[in-house]
C-alpha cells in the first residue's frame, strides 16, 4: 500500500456527527470524486464509512475511529476496541494517536502498539504525531509510517503549522526518521501539497480543503466580509 501511494495525494473523507455532511453514503461519493481527481488513497473515520468507501473505489484506505474517552485527550483510534472495529474492515492501514499525551487508563504507547499489531494482523500501522520527538519514538516502536496529523493540535505543538518557515518542522522530521513520513494537517492548497512532496514527504493527506464544504465556504465569506 505504501508503494501505491508514494508521491501522491490521499484525500481524507470525514464528516463527524456534528458536521453537515455526516453520512456514509456521502463519504462514499466524496471518495469517488477524489478518485476521479487522481487521489491515490483515502483516509476515513469509522467502519461504516470505510465499508461504503470500499464499495465506491478501489483505492487503499487509511482507517481511523474517532471516539472520546473520559480522562484522556486522545480520540483518534484510542483503544483496542477501535482497532478491532478497523481490523474487521478492508482498510490497508490503521492510524492512531502516537503523541506524548496520557492514554486511556494510563496505558503506554508501547503497550498499545504491541496490542494493536496483534489485533490487526496484515494491517499497516500509521503513527499520528505532532512533534519531531514523537516521530522518532514512533519509528523506534516499529510503526510502518508517521503522519503529521496532530501538529498544532496538542499543547506541545500549539500554534505550529506544518507550512511555517517553508515546512521547517516537516524537514526536521524527514531528516530524523527513515520510515515514510506523510504530510497531513493544514496542507490546504495544491502548492503546499506539491512542496511537501518535493521536500521528500512520502505522500500528502488533505482533508478539509477538499471534503469539508462548510470550511471552504467560510474561507470565501471571510475574505469577502473582511474589514
Ligand atoms: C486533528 C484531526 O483530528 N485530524 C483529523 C484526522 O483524521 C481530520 O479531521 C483531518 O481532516 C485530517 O487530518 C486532514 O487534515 P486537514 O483537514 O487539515 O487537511
Amino acid at each position: 500500500m505504501l508503494d501505491q501511494v508514494k508521491g501522491g495525494l490521499i484525500v481524507s473523507c470525514q464528516a463527524l456527527e456534528n458536521e453537515p455532511l455526516h453520512s456514509s453514503f456521502i463519504m462514499g461519493r466524496m471518495a469517488r470524486a477524489a478518485a476521479e481527481g487522481g487521489a491515490v488513497g483515502i483516509r476515513a473515520n469509522t467502519a461504516a464509512d470505510i465499508n461504503e468507501i470500499a464499495q465506491n473505489t478501489d483505492l487503499p484506505i487509511i482507517g481511523i475511529v474517532k471516539r472520546d474517552y473520559e480522562g484522556s485527550p486522545i480520540y483518534i483510534t484510542p483503544t483496542l476496541r477501535e482497532i478491532e472495529e478497523l481490523a474487521g474492515t478492508g482498510c490497508a492501514m490503521i492510524a492512531f494517536d502516537a503523541t506524548d499525551r496520557p492514554r486511556y487508563q494510563g496505558e503506554t504507547l508501547g503497550d498499545f502498539f504491541q496490542k494493536a499489531r496483534a489485533a490487526a494482523p496484515g494491517k499497516l500501522l500509521m503513527a499520528d504525531i505532532a512533534t519531531l520527538e514523537e516521530a522518532v519514538r514512533a519509528e523506534r516502536l516499529g510503526f510502518d509510517c508517521v503522519s503529521t496529523t496532530l501538529m498544532g493540535y496538542t499543547a506541545q505543538s500549539a500554534g505550529h503549522n506544518i507550512a511555517d518557515d517553508d515546512f521547517s518542522r516537516l524537514k526536521a522530521i524527514l531528516a530524523a526518521v527513515h520510515i515514510p513520513v506523510i504530510a497531513e494537517g493544514h496542507v490546504d492548497t495544491p502548492a503546499k501539497a506539491r512542496r511537501c512532496i518535493e521536500l521528500g514527504a512520502h505522500a500528502v493527506v488533505t482533508g478539509g480543503a477538499i471534503t469539508r464544504p462548510q470550511l471552504i465556504t467560510k474561507a470565501f465569506t471571510d475574505a469577502i466580509y473582511a474589514t
